[in-house]
This record gives C-alpha cells, sequence and structure tokens, in this order.
C-alpha cells in the first residue's frame, strides 16, 4: 500500500504513518498537506494521513480544506501526543535566538512562549522543514520548533524542550483514501451538513437532531459556504456508526429540513502513547 503524508522526513505527520501503518507501507513525502490530499486523488497513492486537529491550535484548516475540495473518505482517525521544541545550530543558546519557524499549527501551539521571549515568527510547510531551514541557512538567530527526533535528524541542538503552551498537547490525524465502503460496526461518523436556507435556530435545529436521537458529538466545525458572507456548512463528527439505524434517522430527518447531508467516513479512533 502507497500512503502520502506530509514530509520532508521527520514531521509528526511521518511518526503518524510510520506509527499506524503496518511496516511494509510505502511512504511517499509531499511538499505540502493539500499535496498529500492531493495524491490520493490523482492516483498516486492508496491513502493519505494528515492532522485534522490539535489539542491547542483547534482545527488544522488545511486538511478540511483539502478534504472538502476532493471527493475522498476518512478510514480512521490516530491521536498521539505532540512535544514541541526549540531547535537550532549546534552551540546556539536562548540568547542568541530572535526568530522561530514553524508550521502555522506548530505556532500556534507555542504563541505564549514565542510571545514571552518577543520572538519574530515565519511560517514554513512543516517543522521538518523548519528544522531543514535552519540547517540549511546556517543562522545561529533562527531557530525551529519541531519534534525532538527532527533536531538529531538534521544535525541541530534541542535549545529548550517542551515549549508548547500546555502540557497535555495532542493532534488527532485522519487517513484519507477513495475507498467509501464502510466497514460495520465503527465508533465515529463523520458527516458534513450544508444547510438550504437561513432561518432562526437553523444550528441548534440541527444539533437537536443528534441530542433527541441520544447520539454524542465528539466534534463539531463550521466553514464558510463561500457563497455569501455569514454562511456556513458543518462538519459534524458523532459517535455512531454509518449502518446504524440511528445514522440513517439522521440523514432523513436533516434531508427532510432540506439541508444536503453527505457522509464523509466511519471510522474507528486509534490512540497512541
Ligand atoms: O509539521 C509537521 O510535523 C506536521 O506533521 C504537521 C503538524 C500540524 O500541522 O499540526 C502535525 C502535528 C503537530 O501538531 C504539528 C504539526
Amino acid at each position: 500500500m502507497k500512503v502520502a503524508y506530509l514530509g520532508p522526513r521527520g514531521t509528526f505527520s511521518e511518526e503518524a504513518a510510520t506509527r499506524f501503518f503496518p511496516k511494509n507501507t510505502e511512504l511517499f513525502p509531499k511538499k505540502s498537506i493539500y499535496e498529500a490530499i492531493e495524491a490520493v486523488s490523482i492516483d498516486d497513492v492508496d491513502k493519505c494521513i494528515v492532522p485534522i486537529e490539535n489539542s491547542i491550535a483547534g482545527t488544522i484548516d488545511m486538511s478540511i480544506d483539502g478534504l472538502m475540495m476532493f471527493n475522498l473518505s476518512i478510514n480512521a482517525d490516530v491521536i498521539f501526543p505532540v512535544s514541541l521544541n526549540l531547535i537550532g545550530l549546534k552551540g546556539s543558546e536562548i540568547s542568541d535566538i530572535t526568530e522561530v519557524i514553524s508550521i502555522t499549527p506548530a505556532l500556534d501551539q507555542c504563541r505564549n512562549y514565542i510571545r514571552r521571549h518577543e520572538f519574530l515568527s515565519q511560517h514554513v510547510d512543516s517543522t521538518a522543514n523548519a528544522a531543514k531551514v535552519i540547517m540549511e541557512q546556517g543562522n545561529k538567530s533562527r531557530a525551529a520548533i519541531a519534534s525532538e527526533w527532527v533536531a538529531g535528524l538534521y544535525g541541530l541542538q534541542i535549545i529548550e524542550k517542551d515549549i508548547q503552551d500546555s502540557e497535555h498537547n495532542h493532534t488527532r490525524f485522519i487517513v484519507l483514501s477513495k475507498n467509501h465502503r464502510i466497514k460495520k460496526i465503527q465508533d465515529k461518523t463523520m458527516i458534513l451538513v450544508t444547510p438550504s436556507t437561513e432561518y432562526v435556530g437553523m444550528l441548534s435545529s440541527i444539533l437537536n437532531v443528534f441530542s433527541g436521537l441520544g447520539i454524542n458529538l465528539t466534534w463539531i466545525e463550521s466553514k464558510p459556504t463561500r457563497k455569501k458572507l455569514g454562511t456556513y456548512r458543518f462538519f459534524i463528527e458523532a459517535e455512531m456508526g454509518y449502518d446504524e439505524e440511528r445514522a440513517q434517522k439522521v440523514k432523513i430527518i436533516l434531508e427532510t429540513f432540506g439541508h444536503k447531508v453527505d457522509f464523509l467516513g466511519s471510522y474507528k479512533t486509534t490512540i497512541l502513547k
């Protein structure tokens, strides 16, 4: 099986891929989250694994945007702890650093730390790419925010460990493919609800369908429709299997309200330490 992920070597996405997929999986690092998702859509690979949510930074918009752009299905989700570190050239000290670079969600996870040190920040496409830039530029005043492992990989040094704004930092990744066949008995189902018209209490009427059927929600995210300011589509992840009667009821009721309902996948969660 071929799997794309956000590269280069040493990203958390690579860690997610190597820990989740069997040993004989062929892994393909891509330059961006978008390219990892696109690789599935153009059949370069069978699947991709991309971050969707972090416990400090929230939703990872790049993944949601890619998910909406291509007609893919979520096959699994994987959660594990993320520790971020300040990584510089060998011999550099915290007093040398004036600017940090990383992918936006990693910078967001260290906002308080960056503010406290009055660092400038620059965005690049991944944590590992940030480390690579530091190695290539040889500038002592810049540091990457990345994993501990990446420091060894690019011959760099950890200046400070665990700099994220909360001790309990977890990122959730999703596995995407073109396979829309849904295995029976799953933990969770992701639905995209596109409301037909606007009316007072529209969102609460959608949510009431789930509560009325006794279904717990595990995630909800709104995204602009891109048609008119202030109009949204809702990603709703619920604790139910696709083939359950309750899931079919949700669909029927929401469609009766005139909303468009797309099932984006049913899956089991893997929690890694
Ligand atoms: O840049 C990486 O190492 C990634 O795999 C991306 C990513 C993210 O965008 O959330 C994944 C996990 C961490 O939260 C930080 C970065």
